[in-house]
């Protein structure tokens, strides 16, 4: 258990530095056992409750994965399970991601189902209609989906997408580098994270063409092996401190932020009257006029981020005029209204819409993350509002941001966490703070579960920890 504690009203300025992208490391990291021979070296690795979840699901498998500071080596040349684990499927739906690599390499997957989460039922049938089209059986069971090959090799196959959804394009691209013949999917997602997968799977020996654009067409190989990559930045995390710049009247540069990829956030804040400069390696964020309210719309890549949704209806609770907000990826992401609320935001939910009337001086309140971007949206409007906040439901928070009390206390914010970590006795208490005051991760290792100590690690900036496989 842990709470975020904020005193709004500081005015944001200097430097951040935004770490690789979640949603591409998670992916690539699923990708990476596609090599039958060759460590992988994946650079800028974010140190997230996501990742350490995903290494988890890897170790189960087989593969040997090593962690230092942001550099991730991964030996998956001794994969032999098929099966990811409940225990971790249930944290995070991104284990999915690893059906399509276990497929194309050791011809079965068993996979937990992936339970509906807060921001929508996010079904998978298009990841089972890619890999049926190519061949494989899939089982539903109690709670599970099994999916087998019914040849030596998955076949090439033309496949339309209802929905241009970024994790069944991800997994049928990666199902079908190991397939005989040529893939082609259709309306597939066009999202900067596809043209980093496809980048490094091509790195491996795969022949991925035309990522970025809505069909994407995918020549079977007999073989891969590991590869180097640098994760490209997460422009998620990037799109959020530029609203937190923005929402505080700041003044900062945002390192590593690629304006391309953030091309419709940069616009829309545009047009509220923020100045936004691109420069060497970075965009600079400044908000030194009274913003005006715009509609925003989410809609997939290159349109407007569902993921920077609930950041801009914080901003546009303080900004001059009414706006709607439309949500069109998720049937429910916005739960963050009603914690808005507490805040003495001004929102009404009409159906897929919300209209946000602007203006609005914020006061402090106790508010919940109710999912990840809606954490880091009560943190954006949290910075803004007058008084104390405190921000319960951290967990969804350390999913997709690290170090962000630490990097937003850089930039003047009046901000920290509170851990309280639940120990058996009070000997371990005493270890674990001990530990805590040394910064000695071994103690912390002994005394906790893997998880505590890597948020500790974390939290104390030590991004060095090992995840050995459970059968070693
Ligand atoms: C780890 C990761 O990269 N997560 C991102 C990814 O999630 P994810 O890959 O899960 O999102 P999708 O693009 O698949 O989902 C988009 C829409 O398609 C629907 N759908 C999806 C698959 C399917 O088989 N059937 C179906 O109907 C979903 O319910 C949703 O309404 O893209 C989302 C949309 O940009 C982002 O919000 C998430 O941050
Ligand atoms: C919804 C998100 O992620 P995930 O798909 O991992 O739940 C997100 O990053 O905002």
């Amino acid at each position: 258990m842990s709470k975020i504690i904020v005193r709004g009203g500081q005015r944001l300025s200097g430097t951040v530095r935004v770490n690789g992208a979640k949603n591409s490391v998670l992916p690539i990291l699923a990708a990476s056992l596609l090599a039958q021979e060759g460590e992988s070296v994946l650079i800028d690795v974010p140190l997230l409750d996501d990742v350490i979840t995903l290494h988890q699901v890897l170790a189960s498998l087989g593969a040997t994965i090593t962690f230092d500071t942001d550099t991730a080596r991964i030996d998956a040349s001794t994969i032999h399970a098929v099966e990811a684990p409940y225990e971790f499927v249930r944290k995070m739906r991104a284990s999915f991601l690893v059906m399509g690599p276990l497929l194309a390499r050791l011809g079965r997957a068993r996979i937990s189902l992936p339970g509906g989460c807060a921001i929508g039922t996010r079904p998978i049938d298009q990841h089972l209609k890619g890999f049926e089209a190519m061949g494989a059986e899939i089982t539903l069971g109690h709670g599970f989906i099994e999916a087998s090959k019914t040849s030596e090799r998955l076949k090439g196959a033309k496949i339309y997408l209802d929905v241009a959804s970024v994790g069944a394009t991800q997994n049928i691209m990666m199902a079908a580098t190991l397939a005989e013949g040529t893939t082609m999917i259709e309306n597939a997602a066009k999202e900067p994270e596809i043209v980093d997968l496809a980048n490094y799977l091509n790195a491996m020996g795969a022949k991925v063409r035309g990522a970025g654009t809505g069909m994407i067409r995918i020549e079977g190989v007999e073989a891969m092996k590991g590869a180097v990559h640098n994760v490209i930045p997460d422009r998620v995390e990037a799109g959020t401190y530029m609203v937190a710049a923005a929402i505080t009247g700041g003044d900062v540069y945002i390192e590593n932020a690629i304006a391309d990829h953030l091309a419709p956030v940069i616009s829309k804040l545009q047009e509220m009257g923020v100045a936004i400069e691109e420069g060497e390696n970075g965009v600079r964020v400044v908000a030194d006029r009274r913003l005006k309210a715009v509609d925003v719309k989410t809609l997939p890549h290159p349109g407007f981020p569902t993921d920077m949704q609930s950041q801009m209806m914080a901003l546009l609770m303080v900004s001059e005029g009414s706006s709607v907000v439309t949500e069109t990826v998720f049937e429910n992401r916005f739960m963050h209204v009603e914690e808005f609320k507490k805040l003495r935001g001004q929102i009404k939910v009409e159906g897929r819409s919300a209209i946000v009337s602007g203006g609005t001086d914020l006061k402090g309140a106790n508010v919940c993350a109710t999912d990840l971007r809606a954490g880091a949206a009560l943190i954006c409007a949290a910075l803004r509002a007058d008084g104390i906040s405190e921000i319960t439901g951290t967990h969804h928070i350390d999913r997709g941001y690290v170090n962000i009390t630490q990097k937003l206390a850089a930039l003047g914010a009046d901000i920290r966490r509170e851990e309280l970590v639940p120990v058996e006795t009070e000997e371990m208490a005493a270890a674990v703070n001990a530990a805590i005051e040394l910064n000695l991760e071994e103690t912390l290792h002994t005394v906790q579960e893997a998880e505590t100590a890597a948020a500790f690690s974390r939290d104390k900036e030590l991004a060095r920890m090992k995840i050995q496989p459970t059968w070693a």
